[in-house]
């Protein structure tokens, strides 16, 4: 096809071309528009201005340029956080730590509850995944029902939805169980009416026990409900939680990851029914894993729950620099080509990320940012200037997406900041933002807070690691705050101008002037 019209005169194929069908949309009538187009015309009019031939180019350069250079990566998606990593290095005691406690699973009786502890990016999400699926592996092999469920409490933050999301995991699970079960009895069924001896190796003492265990079956089947995702009093989803949990002997591990998110949107209600529930259920067990990087979150519990949930406490520290180099070095023999990464690369990696308090989400974040822009490059090595880049650019992207989901008013106060130190004022304190702040909200038609409801803004941009504030003493005056930006003015100011209403701000000018007057 594309041979063919190389050949001949016809030209290039116009039908998705858009200045084609830009002019037949001009300047023809409806009667002329339903004619066959004239493609002469149009070859004609794009070989005038040459316009097929530079979009040609420039759309077989987009990609042919990245794909000339030596591809660095063997394998990106190792680098992802979706990648769960099948060695965890550095984490073999706190593993070992959560597999003696579990193993009481597999002997059939209820494991401890058990707290895990830890920074961001220590590892404690993979650790757990990764003991769960053994634990679950394992208990396949020897034939001990134990099952792990995984919530993000993140996500699913209140008690409703936490409990609804198990009812219909452990809804489906029982119908798949009821179902194999049905299958092998109607197996059995239809031998033993051909032969009634084949009852002799089962429970059943007749055709007529079978059958009605059968249909008993199927009206389990049918009494479980999937619990809608809102609507049900949450008493109710309880028992059918309840309910479709213990319909059978088994072990269940829940395991809660970000259970202090759910402490914080919906207090300990669900920790407090979930820590209670053993001392009521008849075939199963179940016990609770919660993990969480808030140190402090437990001091929010009612004691029982406290004590319930703290049985087993694991705490994952953070990675140094040189145990964050064996992480991405192990990461890095599956993901590079072989001669890819230069011998700084992985070390610079680690000592970054050792510096933000031990994260190997972070080192694992740069090295693969790194190697992107290598590539962007088109080197076949990562140098260490990529490793500085990728440092700038995932700290310029923070900081982005932490001014672009900032409330309008903190908005404001930040922006009356930038506009204050790009007119060069230094030292700038609480009065001086106030003023601006006030009369820009006076231009957008913001409510405007009170000074010391703005003063606890700043302090709130302060935690963010957006402004500096320091308090600093004046002598007989008392104290003030002394406020600077943290991070770059330029990107930060337009991250604000793309909100819709700071935008509508034209002339900025007057709102410094007005420090002065006022
Ligand atoms: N010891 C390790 N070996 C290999 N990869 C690791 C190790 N520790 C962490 N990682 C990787 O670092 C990333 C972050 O780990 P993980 O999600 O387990 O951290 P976390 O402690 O649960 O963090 P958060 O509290 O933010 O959820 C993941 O991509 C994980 O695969």
């Amino acid at each position: 096809m594309t041979d063919s019209l190389d050949d001949s005169d016809a030209g290039p194929d116009t039908s998705e071309d858009p200045e084609y069908s830009l002019s037949s949309d001009d300047d023809t009538t409806d009667a002329q528009s339903s004619q066959t187009p004239d493609l002469d015309d149009v070859v004609f009019d794009n070989l005038d201005t040459g316009s097929t031939g530079d979009s040609d180019e420039a759309s077989r350069g987009l990609f042919d340029d990245l794909l000339e250079g030596e591809p660095i990566f063997e394998n990106k998606e190792v680098l992802r956080p979706s990648y769960t990593p099948h060695k965890l290095p550095h984490r073999e005691e706190q593993i070992n730590n959560m597999a003696t406690i579990l193993v009481t699973a597999l002997r059939g009786d209820t494991p401890s509850n058990i707290l895990i502890y830890g920074k961001t990016g220590t590892g404690k999400t993979a650790s757990a995944k990764f003991v769960s699926e053994e634990l679950e592996t394992t208990s396949q092999k020897y034939e001990v029902p134990c099952e792990v469920e995984y919530i993000n409490c993140e996500v699913t933050d209140t008690q409703y939805r936490v409990l609804a999301q198990l009812a219909n995991k452990f809804i489906n699970k029982n119908a798949d169980v009821i179902d194999d079960r049905i299958e092998t009895l109607e197996d059995v069924l239809s031998r033993a009416r051909e032969d009634a001896t084949e009852l002799e190796a089962t429970e059943f003492e007749s055709v007529d026990a079978l059958e009605s265990e059968i249909d008993a079956l199927e009206a389990d089947k049918d009494d479980f409900e999937e619990v809608p995702m809102t609507g049900w009093p949450t008493d109710r989803v309880y028992s059918s939680f309840f309910d479709a949990v213990d319909y059978h002997e088994r072990v269940v591990v829940i395991m809660l990851d970000e259970i202090d998110k759910l402490v914080e949107k919906s207090g300990d209600d669900t920790l407090y029914n979930l820590s209670r529930m053993n001392s009521e259920l008849e075939n199963s067990r179940v016990s609770i894993m919660g993990i969480s990087n808030d140190l402090k979150f437990t001091d929010f519990l009612d004691p029982r729950v406290k004590s319930s949930l703290g049985e087993e406490e694991i705490v994952f520290p953070p990675y140094d620099a040189n145990q964050l180099r064996d992480i991405l070095q192990a990461r890095a023999d599956v993901a590079f080509k072989g001669s890819a990464l230069s011998d700084d690369v992985i070390p610079l990696c680690a000592a970054f990320a050792a510096q933000e308090h031990g994260d190997a989400r972070r080192a694992l974040d740069l090295l693969r940012t790194a190697g992107e822009l290598a590539e962007r490059d088109q080197t076949d090595q990562v140098e260490e200037d990529h490793v500085r880049q990728a440092q700038e650019k995932i700290e310029l992207d923070r900081v982005v997406e932490v001014v672009r989901t900032l409330p309008t008013q903190s908005k404001i106060v930040l922006f009356a900041i930038i506009l204050l130190e790009k007119n060069g004022v230094r030292n700038i304190n609480t009065g001086e933002v106030f003023n601006i702040y006030k009369n820009l909200c006076e231009e957008i038609d913001a409510d405007v807070l009170t000074q010391r409801r703005v003063t606890d803004l700043i302090s709130e941009l302060d935690m963010l690691g957006i402004v500096n504030a320091v308090v600093v003493s004046k002598g007989r005056y008392g104290r003030t705050k002394e406020i600077s930006l943290s991070v770059p003015t330029e990107e930060t100011e337009a991250v604000l101008l793309s909100d819709s209403r700071l935008g509508d701000i034209d002339d900025v000018q007057p709102f410094v002037q007005a420090r002065f007057d006022n």
